[in-house]
């Protein structure tokens, strides 16, 4: 984790019982479009915040199956809501962060957007949450009738996560008597500022049961896919070996190059950084600094990946082309994508490398040097 993200934690209520969604489970364990909904909620926050889920006591073997792989506190909650929220704050008072982020395990459409806009308003505030301003008339209504109307101006519908300076909001809730609605409610009764962000509709908490599915269609149109290319050549020189793909394959000649000139894996690692729009190995490894002279080009592709997750994505697939008449790629295709696999911590069949001549025309038909074109996808869910 890195220092930014020790600095903030998100604090994930989910001690509720979702009486109002119904199902055979608290609303947080049941699955939506292939996940259980804590499970989503759990990973919009991952790449930007230690993790806190408090948890009713009863679902600690069911929260620690659902937590596999990510690192999450989890802390048992209280009857009433505040009262999960304080138990999760006093959780974190041991190392307490710079801010908390606290959001209700029933928004796990929450995105990006609205997150880092809580984020940034504290820069400026005691406090920031998004919301919506009320857009329907408003009644009031007994019996089934309309009893009267009210002005809408300057109302809004309450969104998470709510964001805070840690030690304020800690303060605020230890000493507040309850009953508060959220816990902007308990903030400004301690006097804080709360700045309004961004809310969206997508933002939606799961409460009836009609909006399982409401969660479900936002979760898989919204996934954000994204597409890179690579190219990169290298010329041949003297050697008895090539590196391709991470395989050393015995040749006639050698590749020339700063690095250890893996033509493949330097095309690869291209197109996960053009994915994500981060130029290419060359901005983050110039070949002007000495220490990468000969340097193992599985750095750079490790580097490219670790990029690609620390911002919510993971990498769907590769497709490497090698062009060259010899080395023939095919009798090491296999160990290729088995070692790129590995880098990347892809399973094999979304590893794909193979290989073409170019009918022995150009740079590559006159054997001078290799190329490579490569494409990766990213997909952020
Ligand atoms: N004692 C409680 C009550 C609620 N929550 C959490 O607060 C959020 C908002 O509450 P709500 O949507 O009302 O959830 P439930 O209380 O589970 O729902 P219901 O009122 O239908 O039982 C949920 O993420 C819920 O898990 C909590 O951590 N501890
Ligand atoms: C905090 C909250 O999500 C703001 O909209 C909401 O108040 C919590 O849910 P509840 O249904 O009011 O318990």
């Amino acid at each position: 984790m890195s220092d930014q993200n020790h600095k903030i934690a998100a604090l994930i209520v989910a001690a509720g019982r979702g009486t109002r969604a119904g199902g055979p489970l608290p609303k947080q364990w049941q699955e939506v479009a292939g996940k259980p909904v804590a499970r989503w909620t759990l990973e919009r926050f991952a790449p930007l915040a230690r993790l806190v889920l408090v948890i009713h006591p009863n679902d600690r073997d069911r929260a620690q199956a659902l937590c596999a792989g990510l690192p999450v506190l989890l802390v048992d909650g209280a009857a009433e809501r505040a009262g999960s929220v304080l138990a999760g704050l006093e959780a974190l008072a041991g190392d307490a962060p710079d801010i908390v982020l606290i959001h209700d395990v029933a928004r796990p459409c929450v995105g990006a957007t609205t997150i880092n806009a809580v984020i940034a308003a504290l820069a400026s505030h005691d406090g920031a949450a998004p919301a919506l301003p009320v857009t329907d008339a408003l009644w009031t209504g007994a019996d089934g009738i309309v009893t009267g109307t009210r002005d809408r101006a300057g109302l809004y519908r309450a969104q998470t996560p709510q964001g805070f300076r840690f030690d304020a909001i800690l303060a605020a809730h230890r000493a507040h008597p309850g009953g508060a609605a959220d816990d902007v409610q308990v903030a400004r009764d301690a006097g804080l500022t709360v700045a309004i962000t961004e809310g969206s509709e997508h933002n939606l908490k799961i409460t009836g049961p009609g909006d399982f599915a409401r969660a479900a269609r936002i979760l898989e149109t919204g996934m954000d896919i994204r597409l890179g290319n690579g190219f990169d050549v290298h010329r041949f020189g003297d050697g008895d070996h090539v590196v391709l793909c991470g395989v050393r394959v015995p040749h006639g000649r050698g590749l020339q190059g700063h690095s250890d000139a893996d033509v493949g894996m330097h095309a690869v690692t291209d197109a996960i950084y053009g994915a994500l729009a981060e130029g290419d190995i060359g901005r983050h490894f110039p070949p002007s600094d000495m220490q990468w002279k000969g340097a193992d080009s599985a750095i750079f592709l490790r580097h490219a990946v670790d990029l690609a997750r620390s911002r919510g994505y993971e990498i769907s697939n590769v497709d490497c082309t090698l062009i060259c008449e010899r080395p023939k790629i095919g009798p090491h295709a296999a160990a290729m994508m088995q070692v790129m696999g590995q880098i990347m911590g892809l399973a094999p069949d979304r590893v794909s490398i193979k290989a073409t001549t170019s009918e022995r025309l150009g740079f590559t038909g006159r054997e001078e040097g290799i190329a490579a074109i490569a494409t990766a996808t990213l997909v952020k869910p």
